[in-house]
């Protein structure tokens, strides 16, 4: 029997709750999951059954969304955060990798936060889920990749000022970000020889250092590294010339210098069915590619494409 999926239920004022209910009823069918939550935030006259364990989901799912009680202690007013809130939030994540790494979960899944909301209320330490999952699974290095059938995107940076990227971009940055996406895209999406596509930082990738010295004197070199163990890599690109679809057939993954220079161009894309799923935990953690969308919450227009697609890949990527 399949192990369910843990669907973190995120911030309460957003999206995530609805299109939880959306995605169950896609999914009835397809993948067991349980969503980890408070009843109280799901759409009125939604079909949710409480369960005291994930063996439980399967028994449920066929006729209701399984759901593991997440207590909060705020109100949930769509489309404003309350930051009495922010605990309960941090700790569904926190009862979702707690369940994965004990097997009792083949994935963790997890809804948009609203990270200023999280700082705010609970001193939240972390940018986003990536560093926050990091820490929880006591992993050093972990990357974001952002993925769809179109495109596979990773920022070798994330959640930090534009202003601090050159500083951030040490080589032992970029190989370990090239690293564990080469590892990713052998074990966890089958390719045994991949081509990785990277940019440079500068326009133009620096244009012989008219533009910049980081692609010449930090990227270049890492590659260089990387191809005498026989990692196959283009780069470091003009990144506005990676993305049209004669380029993109050219690799398996990009990986980007920073967040909106890898994160423009999939959810351009595909915003859809983008999926962010983070590589180097010991487990399977994927998220759609959205966020909490406020100004849209509680109308029932949200779109669950990204999450069912989410779901689909940590099952994918599960096995289960
Ligand atoms: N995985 C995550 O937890 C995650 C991802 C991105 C952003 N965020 C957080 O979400 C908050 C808001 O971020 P933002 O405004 O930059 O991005 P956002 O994705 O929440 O919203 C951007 C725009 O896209 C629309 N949109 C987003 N998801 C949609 C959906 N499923 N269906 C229909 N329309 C949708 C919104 O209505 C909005 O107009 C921030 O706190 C950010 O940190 C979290
Ligand atoms: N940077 C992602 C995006 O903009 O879609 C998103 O915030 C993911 O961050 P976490 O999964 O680390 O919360």
């Amino acid at each position: 029997m399949k192990r369910p999926i843990a669907l973190s239920c995120g911030e309460p004022a957003g999206i995530g709750p609805e299109i939880a209910v959306k995605a169950w009823d896609a999914l009835r069918a397809e993948l067991p999951f349980f969503w980890i939550g408070d009843p109280a935030h799901l759409p009125a006259g939604a079909a949710y059954e409480l369960i005291s364990s994930p063996s439980d989901a399967h028994r449920v799912s066929g006729s209701a969304m399984p759901v593991l009680q997440q207590s909060f202690a705020g109100s949930a007013q769509k489309g404003e955060a309350d930051s009495a809130n922010a605990q309960g939030v941090i700790d569904a994540i926190e009862t979702g990798v707690l369940l994965v790494k004990s097997g009792a979960a083949a994935a963790l899944c997890t809804a948009p936060i609203h990270k200023k909301a999280l700082q705010d209320g609970a001193a939240f330490a972390y940018p986003g889920h990536t560093e926050f999952l990091a820490a929880l699974d006591d992993k050093e290095d972990v990357v974001m990749m952002l993925a769809s059938e179109q495109l596979r995107v990773v920022p070798a940076t994330i959640h930090i000022p534009l202003k601090d990227v050159p500083n951030a971009l040490t080589p032992q940055c970029l190989e370990s970000t090239l690293r564990i996406t080469r590892a990713a895209l052998q074990t966890q999406f089958g390719i045994s020889q991949p081509t990785i596509a990277v940019a440079g930082l500068n326009p133009h990738a620096g244009e012989g250092g008219k533009m910049g010295h980081e692609d010449d004197e930090v990227i270049a070199p890492v590659l260089e590294k990387l191809r005498a163990e026989g990692f196959i890599l283009n780069g470091p690109l003009p990144a506005d010339t990676m993305f049209h679809a004669g380029a993109r057939a050219g690799y398996d993954a990009a990986v980007c210098m920073y967040h909106d220079q890898a994160l423009i161009p999939i959810k351009t894309l595909d915003f859809d069915k983008g999926v962010n799923v983070t590589l180097g935990l010991s487990f399977i953690r994927t998220s759609p590619d959205h966020g909490t969308a406020f100004d849209i919450a509680g109308q029932g227009i949200a779109n669950p494409t990204s999450l069912i697609e989410a779901l689909r890949m940590a099952a994918r990527m599960s096995d289960t």
